[in-house]
Formats: structure tokens, C-alpha cells, sequence
């Protein structure tokens, strides 16, 4: 393996055995000779070479072998067949304080664990009070770990393996930990080990934070490899198949698909008055968005890839048909940044406007109107159908374009994703400014 690449597996499978009754375990135990097992593969011929450095997110549903996977590369499961080369000290943020001893104290733990994970014992004794001030349990960190609640425990294990200078990390986001404060410094740490160049693996359900921390994901179905690519892009085949699972669709290529190109072709003469789109989309198709059409704040239609002003007060029709009956019918947009973070958005519901039951055939337009207080950048338009918040999509059209927004030409330094409005007041002058200052009431 050469030296940028830090995770290589080859070929990698994984086979539980299942045992229909948990008598039949004993059974092969006391009477060998007789499989009283199935064979099952969690994991099935993976294939992966992470380069050194890279911050890869994995997704998928439950059970689909995200645990497997991770612990075969943190190396404490041993693949059933294939290959598998990790290059420097891993560092799993998995099963948090596995490797702790109930009847040492924290201190203890901190000096066995760390021994565990590679460092010396006057490395450890450097970080120690960085790992105490870390976890924040106080006096708890010289009583035996057997008298911590879960909370503290969770705490100073994952303490001890963010500050043990890990060249890869493991980070399974599931495990929640400790409360809302710690789980933020957390997430702060694990970025700024990612920003530090180690190589990381994220596992997530969170959409936003995959995409915003990782430069690119896969996807595992089923114990392989489904998807890859830009986070974005991989959260839109795993939204694509969910929803198609949700539908009873088993096949990825659905009839829905031909639907869109019928809906968006693909080269479109007329691309000077149409958008020129690629979106992904999905849904029932019990409603559908034959049309979407954006507008400048001066009713000019935006050609492809418009560029917008600062601000500016846009505008999109979207022609809607309704392809089965529905109680009601909701329909709502995001805005996203280019790694598909929603910035802002809405829908017909939260803004009031009902529209009651519907039927087959029926065919109406709506017109969206807001204003675009965006960082300069590139940007896409979403766009969604639904019956109501509970049941399946009608309609989800991701990327229905792609646009620029400008810098303001006031020269007003943008400091966030969005801007919005505030008031600031001087509520206390200086002395200078004011001898006998008269604060307003907050
Ligand atoms: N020790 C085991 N014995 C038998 N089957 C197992 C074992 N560990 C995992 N499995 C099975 O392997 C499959 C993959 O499990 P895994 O925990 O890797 O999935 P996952 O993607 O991490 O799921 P989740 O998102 O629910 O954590 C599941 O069907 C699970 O039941």
C-alpha cells in the first residue's frame, strides 16, 4: 500500500452465523460436527482506498453493515475473506470505553487506555489534564469508573480517544454523547481533528453534517457498496431508495424516471426560456411538478444558471398536476448551498395558504416570492410535493437549478451563509461619548 493511502480493503466480506433458537449455539458447542447455523453476510467483496487525510461519511439504513465495516477497519472484527491495511494508529470512537477497567479509577483508566491505544506512559502524563478538563467530570476522575453514571463514562472514554493524536479516527455519530454542551464540544474536536489532516470515518444519518464535514461518502445496501461520490449526491440515492422502498419499488431505475425526462428533456432547444436542469427526483408520482420557472425581481424569466443580485426578490412558478386523489396537497422549496446544506426555506402549509382535496387531473400553479440574503456563491432551488407531512413524497425534485448569487454591491462584507437583518443599539456609551448616558430599556 502506498504511503497517502491510510485504508485499503480488498475484497472484503463478513459472515455472521444466525441461529434460529439460541439453544441451537449450545447444541453445536456440545455436539461439533453439526452446522445448526445460517450464514449470513453482512459485508459482501468491499472494495475501498480512503487516502490519507480524506474525511469520508458512510451512510445507509439500519443493518446495512456501517458497524461491521467500521469495526473491521478499527480491528476489532476480523473480516471472513479479503484484505485489509490500515497505516498508523486508529483511534474508534465506537464502543466508548470498552477497553475500560470497572475497578481502576478515571485517572487509571486514562493511563491504561491510552497504554492500550500507543502512546507512552509520559505522553499520556502530558495530555492528562487536557483529557480531565476534556471530559469535565471533576472529582469523579479519581473514584473507580464502576461509580459513574453512563454519562461520565461515555465522557472521559471519548476524552482519552480524541486526545490520543489518532492518524485515522472512527467516529460512529450515533452513539449520543453525554448532553447537548459536551455533544457540541465534541463535534468541535472531531473538526478539528478532521481540519488537522487525520483521516476520518464519519458515520451519520445526519444529512447536514455529513455534507458539511465530509469531502465526499458511500452508501452500503445490503452489505455492499451502493453509492459514491459527493455527499450530496450519495444522500440522493439513499433518499431515492428509501423513498422506493417505502414505495414497495425494489429496482433502482423506476418508470417515474422516464416521467422526468419527458418533463425535462434532456437537450432542450428552447433552453433560452427553460431552465436547463438536472435534477434527481423522486416520489409517488401521485402528484407531479411539471414545470418549475424562475423569475429576476424585475419579472424577466431567468435563463439557465442565472445569476442573481444580492438580495434580490426572485420568484418561481411551479405547475402542478395531480395524478390520484389527495385529502390535501402540500408544496414547499429549499434553498441549498452547493454541498446541498438547506439554508432556507418553506411551504404552503407554514405559510397558510390551504389548498383542499384534490382530484385526478386537476392542474394548478403556484408562485413562491423571497429574497436571496445569500454569501456570494452557487446555489440550487428543491423543490417538493407532498399529501401531507406523514406519507410518501408525491414529488421531490433536488437540483430543479443551479444559480449565482453576487456580492452586494454596497461592498457590505457578508460573515454567514445567510444575512439576516439585525439591530444593534449602543445601549451604554463610552464616557467619552456620552457623560450621562440614558440606556434604553431591553
Ligand atoms: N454478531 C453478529 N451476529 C449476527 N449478525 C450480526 C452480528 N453483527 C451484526 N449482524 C448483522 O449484520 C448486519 C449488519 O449489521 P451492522 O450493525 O453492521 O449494520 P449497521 O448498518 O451498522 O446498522 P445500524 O444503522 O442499525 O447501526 C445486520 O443484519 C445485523 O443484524
Amino acid at each position: 500500500m502506498s504511503d497517502d493511502i491510510s485504508i485499503s480493503l480488498t475484497n472484503v466480506s463478513k459472515a455472521f452465523k444466525r441461529y434460529h433458537r439460541p439453544v441451537d449455539r449450545l447444541k453445536e458447542i456440545l455436539l461439533p460436527g453439526k452446522q445448526r447455523a445460517d450464514e449470513f453476510w453482512a459485508l459482501q467483496n468491499i472494495n475501498l482506498e480512503i487516502p490519507k487525510g480524506e474525511t469520508i461519511g458512510i451512510i445507509g439504513r439500519n443493518g446495512s453493515g456501517k458497524s461491521t465495516l467500521l469495526q473491521i477497519i478499527a480491528g476489532t472484527l476480523q473480516p471472513t475473506t479479503g484484505n485489509i491495511k490500515v497505516n498508523g494508529r486508529v483511534s474508534a470512537l465506537l464502543e466508548l470505553g470498552s477497553g475500560f477497567n470497572p475497578e481502576f479509577t478515571g485517572r487509571q483508566n486514562v493511563f491504561f487506555n491510552g497504554r492500550i491505544l500507543g502512546l507512552s506512559q509520559d505522553e499520556i502524563a502530558a495530555r492528562f489534564d487536557e483529557i480531565a478538563d476534556f471530559a469535565d467530570i471533576g472529582d469523579f476522575i479519581d473514584q473507580p469508573v464502576k461509580t459513574y453514571s453512563s454519562g461520565m463514562f461515555v465522557r472521559l472514554a471519548f476524552a482519552v480517544a480524541v486526545h490520543v493524536e489518532p492518524e485515522v479516527l472512527i467516529v460512529d455519530e450515533a452513539l449520543a454523547v453525554g448532553d447537548v454542551v459536551f455533544q457540541h464540544k465534541c463535534m468541535r474536536r472531531i473538526k478539528a481533528l478532521m481540519d488537522a489532516n487525520v483521516t476520518t470515518l464519519f458515520v451519520s444519518h445526519d444529512a447536514s453534517a455529513v455534507k458539511t464535514l465530509c469531502k465526499s461518502a458511500f452508501m452500503l445496501e445490503a452489505g455492499k457498496f451502493y453509492a459514491s461520490g459527493a455527499p450530496n449526491d450519495v444522500f440522493i440515492e439513499y433518499m431515492k431508495l428509501v423513498t422506493e422502498i417505502e414505495l414497495n419499488q425494489s429496482t433502482k431505475e423506476s418508470s417515474h424516471a422516464n416521467a422526468l425526462q419527458q418533463v425535462f428533456p434532456a437537450d432542450n432547444k428552447n433552453s433560452s426560456q427553460e431552465l436547463k436542469v438536472n435534477p434527481s427526483r423522486r416520489g409517488s408520482g401521485r402528484a407531479t411538478i411539471d414545470r418549475i420557472q424562475l423569475f429576476h425581481e424585475n419579472g424577466d424569466l431567468a435563463i439557465a444558471s442565472p445569476i442573481f443580485k444580492f438580495n434580490e426578490n426572485i420568484s418561481f412558478l411551479a405547475d402542478v398536476s395531480i395524478n390520484a386523489p389527495l385529502e390535501s396537497f402540500i408544496l414547499g422549496f429549499f434553498i441549498c448551498d452547493k454541498n446541498g446544506n438547506e439554508l432556507f426555506g418553506s411551504n404552503t402549509k407554514e405559510e397558510n395558504v390551504a389548498i383542499g382535496s384534490l382530484n385526478t387531473g386537476d392542474k394548478f400553479t403556484f408562485k413562491f416570492s423571497f429574497k436571496l440574503p445569500l454569501r456570494a456563491g452557487g446555489y440550487s432551488l428543491t423543490v417538493a410535493g407532498a399529501e401531507d407531512y406523514t406519507t410518501t413524497t408525491c414529488d421531490w425534485l433536488d437540483n430543479v437549478t443551479v444559480f449565482t448569487v453576487e456580492m452586494p454591491r454596497s461592498g457590505r462584507l457578508i460573515t454567514a451563509s445567510v444575512d439576516i437583518p439585525v439591530d444593534i443599539d449602543l445601549i451604554v456609551k463610552p464616557n467619552r461619548l456620552d457623560s450621562s448616558p440614558s440606556p434604553k430599556q431591553i
